[in-house]
């Protein structure tokens, strides 16, 4: 790789080691590519699989072969992180349970995940003097400030009650039985002792607040490459229905907006962190896309339209349905209602934009989804139910 790269202040780009934790996952599988293919760093990739990975890892042709090694580890009890974490220049830190369907009802386990089992990973980067970057979630801000104002109040139209804002904005959950928040508050504390442990003990730290990245490779398709009763989130359940040619289901009618970002332009946001740490040290950033906000009704209806195109087939008569979310997610869900990010930070101090339109980012990602299932689906379908 040309050693001739330079940072965003023209300093060259000298070859560092990164520990990336939950590598194998939607996110670090793009991050992994990206640094493969892109930079001269190598990765320790830990994880518990490594299935959405095994294309870098093999074969042995790959021009980057060697700066990219897979660790199997749970990081839960496994005595080999913090060699790791020391062996490393920086640790990115992905692993999570980070599907809403698994919050309410395995609530021990997504605090455990999001709070318990980090508290090593930031203990052995302080104590080692090792840059960490943690991802959090925008899931952190929960409900807007304006949600709680009267349906028919003209401030909800006014951006000071819902665009959310790293060094401003609060963090709103519902109440306890709510047990959705756990993982949104779980996030939130481990974002509060990383941010202790810089201003007590110096660590140098970046957190990064994702906002509803998505792409190929993200979560499962229910029956195919994941348990058939297992709810990923909406990117693939609404892929798995459409691929089924099954009506879309909207949780309480689909009126939750999101902004959805396209992952390739989300990585290139980490790049930027990884390789400006002057820029990024000590900053909390929204990684987000504020011009695509949609409903998520009308996120069903504009990938009804995309696959229509992808797949040549017709959309279905009744294309969606709606559901209660007690009946989908049971017991204690709770729902963010709209999440604007705003991106003062990561523009003054990365210059980032994203640049992938709604239509655009689905088109690619269900091209992939359509090319990748499809056939698996149809032999599925075609199978008689076992008596
Ligand atoms: N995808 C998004 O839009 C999004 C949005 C907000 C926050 N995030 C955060 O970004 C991070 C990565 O998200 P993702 O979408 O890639 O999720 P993912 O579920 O695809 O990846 C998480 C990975 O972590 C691994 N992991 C979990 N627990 C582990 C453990 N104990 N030991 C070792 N590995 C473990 C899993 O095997 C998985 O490969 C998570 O922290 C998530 O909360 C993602
Ligand atoms: O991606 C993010 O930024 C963060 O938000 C996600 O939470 P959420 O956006 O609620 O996750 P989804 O499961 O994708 O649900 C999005 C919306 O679609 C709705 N939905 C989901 C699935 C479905 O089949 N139908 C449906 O209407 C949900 O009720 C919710 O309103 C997850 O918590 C994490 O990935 C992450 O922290």
């Amino acid at each position: 790789m040309a050693s001739s790269r330079v940072d965003l202040d023209g300093n060259p780009i000298k070859p560092i080691t990164i520990c990336m934790i939950g590598a194998g996952g939607f996110i670090g599988s793009h991050l992994c590519e990206k640094l493969m293919t892109e930079t001269p760093h190598t990765v320790l990739a830990l994880d518990v699989y490594n299935d959405k990975i095994k294309h870098l890892l093999e074969p042995e042709t790959n021009p980057w072969h060697g700066r990219i090694n897979f660790h199997r580890l749970n990081i839960k009890h496994d005595s080999r992180l913090e060699g790791l974490i020391k062996m490393a220049d920086l640790t990115i830190n992905l692993a999570a349970i980070c599907t809403p369907a698994d919050y309410n009802t395995r609530p021990l386990d997504t605090i455990y995940s999001n709070f318990i089992d980090a508290l090593p990973v930031v203990k052995y980067c302080s104590e080692n003097n090792k840059r960490l970057i943690h991802f959090s979630t925008c899931e952190v801000y929960g409900k807007t400030i304006g949600s709680f104002l009267p349906k028919d109040s003209p401030l909800r139209k006014d951006p000071a009650y819902y665009v959310l804002k790293e060094d401003e904005s609060p963090c709103i959950f519902g109440s306890i039985e709510k047990q959705r928040w756990s993982y949104a508050c779980a996030k939130q504390l481990i974002e509060r002792l990383i941010y202790a442990e810089g201003a007590e003990n110096g660590l140098e730290f970046t957190i990064v607040r994702p906002f509803n990245w998505i792409g190929p490779r993200m979560d499962f398709i229910p029956g195919i490459d994941g348990p058939s009763e297992g709810v990923p989130r909406v990117l693939a359940c609404f892929s798995n229905n459409l691929l089924r040619k099954e009506p879309l289901k909207l949780v309480d009618g689909g009126q939750s907006q999101r902004t959805f970002v396209y992952i390739k332009d989300a990585i290139e946001a980490v790049l930027l962190m990884i390789e400006n740490p002057a820029r990024a040290n000590g900053h909390i950033f929204n990684v987000g896309n504020p011009n695509n906000e949609v409903t998520v009704r009308q996120l069903g209806e504009m990938m009804v339209k995309v696959y229509s195109k992808v797949s040549g087939d017709p959309p279905l008569e009744n294309a969606t349905v709606d559901v209660s979310s007690k009946e989908f997610y049971g017991e204690g869900y709770d729902d963010s209602d709209k999440r604007i990010p705003d991106m003062t930070i990561i523009n003054r101090q990365l210059g980032w934009n994203p640049k992938t339109s709604l239509w655009d980012l689905l088109e690619s990602t269900l091209t992939y989804q359509h090319r990748t299932y499809a056939e698996a689906i149809k032999k599925v379908i075609a199978k008689p139910v076992a008596s």
